[in-house]
């Protein structure tokens, strides 16, 4: 008993000193809450991550510093920092911090999100930019989105005729659209439509549902023990055969939709160029990518975009709910650029100003990834005059930046108009404002979320009269996680307001 005691007593001081030694004193690091022992400031960290650093940044001013363990996260939460981190010093904070897990699941950063900046990132980049992304292959594929929207409008429009009465009053708008994004996404990334018209998927379909849900939920349990080295050890001991078989599965699914995809381009299938799987295949000698390289980008791509855009159309359509002058204004645009009897399609965007402003007015208030994903230190550098050791993640917190007070009038108000009168960019130029982020790392598929967002909000404006049902609130608070979703799904009364051709 006595030795266990001194063996402990011996561990706590090590931990102890080697804490307290990692934080370099010396340093002069942003300020922020006392930090821990061990834990640094894991306890005192809030659910929705960036509305507690908003707070912390309250006090203590636009840059914080966060103790995860014993790994420093830098919070900024001002224009003028996040232009020093993503603009001037772009090229000091363009790493990833990666985690034992995101390092197991991406080979290492063999993908584009995880990888670091260095030769093989800018390849991939580019590839995706120019090659993938270009406008015009955004362009090709806007059928693809409105055949999908038209898909999610009839099927809401069933609800309202046949449905209503099984299953209530209400609907979850939520569904209809991760269906619809879900759909749009698999068949521009693998060229492949896993649920069917009727709303049901499909063993494929059920497959890639399932290890999507598994490697969110693997990933969440355990990213908080990753900030302490020993814990993240043990928790990677205790999860590291179910994550591996969860890995297995994933790549077990991308690599049939490669040899599907290589067997049809081999028979001179011309249309597997048309979507980003293919098209990657057949630019994989010219630029050199391995197999590991498309495998993680077309897992990116589908991650990166399932949730994104349906969670901004999901926040929109609560605000226009809470607002009937809003959602009427937004409709009689509708009503005179598309006109009564036709379908919205993106060749309509140019004309739908307020639409969107609605659109930008969403992503300040509900920026889909409100804290971006992180960037790392690649040398001990320095922000706002603070010192950042080599190493420490930054965090910049554009949900905390699109809603400064010094910046924005009346900041919590949702008042699309404030973008009618002054053109504020949402893809990286102007610094109050970041959605997409900006510089080296931003969204690559930032103009396709645009489309996706302003074509499902539309559809669903053009074609419905939307009210919540009698005796209901709409629950305006955020839910946890990455992505920044309503914490309640939507509940909504749509009623058809075109004439029947228009829903078959
Ligand atoms: C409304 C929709 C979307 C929003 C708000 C959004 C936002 C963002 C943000 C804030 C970042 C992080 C930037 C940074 O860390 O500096 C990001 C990265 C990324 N996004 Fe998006 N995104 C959206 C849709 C999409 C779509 C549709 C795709 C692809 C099909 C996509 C693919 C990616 C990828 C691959 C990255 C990592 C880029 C890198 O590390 O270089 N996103 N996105």
């Amino acid at each position: 008993m006595d030795s266990f005691i001194v063996l402990s007593s011996i561990l706590l001081i090590l931990i102890i000193f080697f804490t307290f030694n990692n934080r370099r004193p010396r340093l002069h690091l942003p300020p922020g809450r006392f930090a821990w022992p061990v834990i640094g400031n894991l306890h005192q960290v809030e659910p929705v991550q960036h509305k507690g650093f908003g707070d912390l940044s309250m006090i203590y001013g636009p840059i914080v510093s966060v103790w995860f363990g014993s790994s420093l996260t830098v919070v900024v939460s001002s224009a003028s920092l996040a232009k020093e981190v993503l603009k001037d010093k772009d090229h000091l904070f363009a790493n990833r911090p990666r985690t034992v897990r995101t390092k197991a699941s991406t080979k290492d950063g063999s993908d584009l999100i995880w990888s670091d900046y260095g030769r093989q990132y800018v390849k991939l980049k580019k590839v995706t930019v120019h090659e993938l992304f270009s406008p015009n292959n955004i362009l090709r594929s806007s059928s693809v989105r409105e055949e999908e929207m038209t898909t999610m409008v009839e099927l809401i429009s069933r609800w309202c005729h046949h449905e209503r009465r099984k299953f209530g009053k209400s609907l979850e708008l939520r569904r209809y659209l991760k269906m619809a994004s879900f759909n749009c996404m698999t068949r521009i990334v693998l060229g492949k439509r896993f649920i069917d018209d009727e709303g049901v998927a499909n063993e494929e379909g059920l497959e890639l549902d399932a290890i999507i849900r598994e490697s969110a939920m693997l990933n969440s349990s355990i990213a908080l023990m990753d900030c302490v080295p020993w814990l993240g050890g043990i928790g990677w001991m205790i999860g590291k055969k179910r994550f591996l078989r969860c890995q297995d599965r994933k790549t077990g699914f991308t690599r049939r939709m490669l040899a599907e995809c290589e067997a049809r381009a081999k028979e001179g299938d011309g249309a597997s160029k048309e979507y980003f799987l293919g098209a990657l295949v057949s630019l994989r000698e010219a630029h050199d990518l391995s197999e590991d390289n498309i495998l993680g980008l077309v897992w990116d791509m589908i991650t990166a975009s399932l949730d994104t855009a349906a969670v901004a159309v999901e926040w929109a359509m609560a605000h226009l709910m809470k607002s009937p002058s809003m959602l009427a204004e937004a409709q009689d645009e509708l009503e005179r650029v598309t006109g009564p009897d036709k379908a919205m399609t993106e060749l309509d965007f140019p004309k739908l100003q307020y639409l969107r402003c609605v659109v930008k007015e969403t992503l300040r208030l509900h920026p889909s990834t409100p804290l971006m994903l992180p960037h790392k230190a690649k040398v001990e550098t320095k922000i706002g005059g603070y010192d950042v050791p080599k190493g420490a993640s930054v965090a910049v917190n554009v949900w905390a930046i699109a809603r400064d007070p010094a910046v924005w009038k009346d900041p919590h108000a949702f008042q699309p108009e404030r973008f009618l009168s002054v053109d504020i960019d949402m893809t990286g130029r102007d610094f109050r404002f970041l959605p997409f982020g900006s510089g080296r790392r931003m969204c690559p598929g930032a103009q396709l979320g645009i489309n996706l967002v302003m074509l499902m909000l539309g559809r669903l404006l053009h074609h419905f009269s939307w009210r919540v049902e009698e005796g209901q609130e709409i629950d305006m608070s955020e839910g946890t996680g990455l992505v920044c979703s309503m914490r309640s799904p939507l509940q909504a009364v749509p009623t058809p307001r075109r004439p029947t051709r228009l829903y078959n």
